[in-house]
């Protein structure tokens, strides 16, 4: 087998006297699709938060690709080759879609102030490559025909892609989506369950989806593994079928669910 592409060892996290994380251990391999699911407030985001290195952990480790990055901090975690959505959608609301996008691309600028003050061929190259990638990221999610649009003005589910594309801007390998359906009808789950196949298949990125909406999960983790957290530790793990299958997994969440789209 290759080398995970993550591994979580023993994963700990204390907020004061409140364990919201507790020993987590797991391995995704390099292209891998998961799920991670759980009640309110079972540590699934705080998961992401650890890995990114948003929050320290209080013990245990991180390993991407075989190395730790428990020390790392979270803009070096990025570089690595680690992106990430949130629940709650981050963009520069007054900015253009197209802005948005060029921005996360900047954040790792490959020439200096002062060569693109002066505008040598070397920049003006960067600007044109910058510019047709930002493009080919808005078509992969559909953004393309609003370009010019305020990113305030988009609608819920199309900032969540614009959020998407972004996290793509930094070229990861393991991309890390935070509740992605969230406040999405039927038909743009539908939507979207296309468009995340469509990412893993064609950029063969690892991902890690947190996600309520069962049938999104179900879904796009069929052929592959889910785990499912509750209180903050590892309930159980295992194809949608065997999931949804698990008496623990039903009395914990899947039960309170059942009507959930
Ligand atoms: N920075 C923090 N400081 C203190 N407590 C925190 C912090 N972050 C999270 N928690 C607590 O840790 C627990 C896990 O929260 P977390 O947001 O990870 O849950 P979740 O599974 O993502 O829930 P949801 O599905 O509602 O998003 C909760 O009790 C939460 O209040």
């Amino acid at each position: 087998m290759s080398t995970a592409i993550l591994s979580l060892r023993d994963l700990t996290v204390d907020f004061g006297g409140v364990r919201a994380v507790n020993q987590v251990t797991l391995d995704i391999q390099p292209g891998e699709l998961v799920g991670l699911i759980g009640p309110n407030g079972a540590g699934k985001t705080t998961v992401f938060n650890l890995i990114t290195n948003s929050i320290q952990a209080t013990s245990g480790d991180i390993l991407f690709q075989g190395k730790s990055i428990r020390n790392k901090m979270p803009d070096a975690i990025c570089r690595m080759g680690i992106s990430r959505t949130f629940q709650n959608i981050r963009l520069f609301p007054q900015m253009s879609v197209y802005e948005n996008v060029e921005l996360a691309l900047h954040n790792a600028p490959r020439y200096s102030i002062l060569e693109a003050f002066v505008r040598t061929p070397r920049a003006s190259r960067i600007e044109k490559e910058t510019r047709q990638r930002a493009f080919e990221l808005l078509e992969m999610v559909s953004l393309k025909d609003y370009v010019h649009e305020k990113a305030a003005n988009l609608p819920y589910g199309l900032q969540r892609r614009l959020e998407m594309a972004r996290a793509m801007a930094a070229n990861p390998s393991l991309l890390l989506l935070d509740e992605p359906a969230a406040g999405m009808n039927e038909d743009e789950c539908n939507d979207l369950i296309k468009l995340i196949r469509q990412i893993h298949t064609q950029m063969g990125y690892a991902i890690i989806m947190i996600e309520h909406h069962m049938n999104v999960v179900m879904d796009l983790c069929a052929g592959s593994r889910i785990y499912v957290l509750n209180l903050g530790s590892i309930l159980a793990v295992g194809s949608p079928a065997e999931i949804q299958s698990n008496p623990d997994v039903i009395k914990a969440y899947l039960g309170e669910r059942r009507n959930v789209r």
